[in-house]
């Protein structure tokens, strides 16, 4: 049993899994970090080993007060991984990117593979059909769009995420919502076009927090899943045992 952690740029992402089954998802703040793994670690005393992935801003001594509990992994760039990174410069790639790469990698063989997290930010991870990990891209997520209209200019309000009513937003508040969630949307769907003209063989994982909101509202029908994240994680974490 084992106990796995996504720490993002917004919140804390946790599960449990027995094998690849998760008992448990758990998602809080960063500032409950100890509280919660220690509530978690009572609950499933069998976990042996915690799996971390980070790219907030807790790094692995946040976790060491656990060791004497269970081993710790904090994942990093030297650890194995079940693709070859292409990446110019392999030791700023982040690990939550990594990961989503190493969970597609081993979940989709044999196929070329975009992995979309739309997150704080939205990243793009593409993996060819040889397990080549070439890159993608980076983008604000939705928050991050809202706060920027607003912490950027003198008059714009901030908004909470919500639908548009249309592409053509006729107040203020409209414009904002049209211009922040059509944008993101057509974003995604020119990406997804640009690769399927250049890729065949090719499958789309959607994940993160805004997954959920955003596969209804994309015109490239593709299944969002909330936890691949975490799932990949356990993955990768199987397949470092079975490799190192
Ligand atoms: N309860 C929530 N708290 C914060 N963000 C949320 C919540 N529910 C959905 N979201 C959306 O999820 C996004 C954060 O997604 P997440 O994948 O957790 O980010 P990260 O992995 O970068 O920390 C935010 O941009 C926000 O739009
Ligand atoms: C781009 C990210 C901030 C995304 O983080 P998230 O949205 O998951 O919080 C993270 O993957 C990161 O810090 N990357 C380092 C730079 C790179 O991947 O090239
Ligand atoms: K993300």
């Amino acid at each position: 049993m084992i106990l796995t952690v996504d720490v993002g740029n917004t919140r804390i992402k946790a599960a449990v899994f027995e094998g690849s089954t998760v008992l448990e998802n758990f998602v809080f703040e960063k500032n409950k970090l100890e509280k919660k793994i220690k509530i978690i670690l009572e609950k499933f005393q069998n976990c042996t080993d915690l799996v971390v992935a980070s790219v907030g801003n807790i790094e692995k001594q946040s976790f060491l007060t656990f060791e004497d509990q269970l081993k710790i992994h904090f994942l990093t760039h030297e650890d194995i991984f079940p693709f070859i990174n292409k990446y110019a410069t392999p030791k700023t790639l982040g690990i939550d990117r990594m990961v989503l790469a190493a969970g597609a990698t081993l979940q989709f063989p044999k196929q070329n593979r975009l992995v979309i997290d739309a997150g704080t930010c939205i990243t793009y991870d593409f993996i060819d059909e040889n397990d080549n990990y070439l890159g993608g891209a980076i983008s604000p997520g939705l928050r991050l769009r809202y706060e920027a209209l607003h912490n950027y200019t003198a008059k714009l309000p901030l908004l909470a995420l919500d639908a548009p009513e249309s592409y053509i937003g006729n107040s203020t508040k409209e414009a904002i919502h049209s211009g922040v969630v059509n944008g993101f949307v057509y974003e995604i769907d020119g990406f997804i076009d640009e690769y399927r003209e250049n890729f065949s063989n090719f499958i789309i994982i959607l994940t993160g927090g805004d997954a959920e909101f955003l596969a209804k509202r994309l015109k490239n029908t593709i299944f969002a899943n909330s936890n691949f994240l975490l799932e990949s994680l356990n993955q990768t974490f199987q397949y470092k045992i079975d490799n190192d």
